[in-house]
């Protein structure tokens, strides 16, 4: 998670000129948002249920820097709302369950609905495989 976070804060710090950037963190339920969060705001792994509103947390790689991160729940019906936390964004993190193959293409068709949406076009991605240790993980 060191070298993960070392790599976002210099992509998303480019495009921060004030030091603040506020990052969202999207992706299907259970592809683990909220432990990534927490991961990067007390380097532990903490257990999780599934998130029906919102996490946020502000966490400060370097002095200097502040990210504000808001994680938001991925069950179907709560996607409808993803739009409502777009705004003054300036990186998105898209996380995916690298284990769960049948659900590649609804991870896809959401990301895409994502970039292509007002507010969204310009905004950096970063698209996070995760659970890369599980057995049928994808490789890249
Ligand atoms: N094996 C493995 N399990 C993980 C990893 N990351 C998260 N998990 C597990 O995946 C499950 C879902 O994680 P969450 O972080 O709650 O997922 P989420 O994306 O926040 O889900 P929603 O809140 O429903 O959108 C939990 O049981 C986590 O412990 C990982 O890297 N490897
Ligand atoms: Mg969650």
């Amino acid at each position: 998670m060191g070298i993960l976070w070392t790599k976002l804060s210099e992509t998303f710090s480019y495009f921060t000129e004030t030091g603040h950037c506020k990052i969202l963190l999207l992706g299907l339920d259970n592809a683990g948002k909220t432990t990534i969060l927490y991961k990067l705001k007390l380097n532990e792994v903490v257990s999780s249920i599934p998130t029906l509103g919102f996490n946020v947390e502000t966490v400060t790689p370097h002095k200097g820097l502040e990210f504000t991160v808001w994680d938001v729940g991925g069950q179907e019906r709560l996607r409808t709302l993803w739009s409502y936390y777009f705004q003054d964004t300036c990186g998105l993190i898209y996380v995916v369950d690298s284990n769960d193959r049948e659900r590649y293409e609804m991870a896809r068709e959401e990301l895409f609905r994502v970039i292509e949406s007002d507010g969204m076009r310009d905004v950096p991605v970063v698209v996070l495989a995760n659970k890369q240790d599980l057995p049928s993980k994808y490789h890249t």
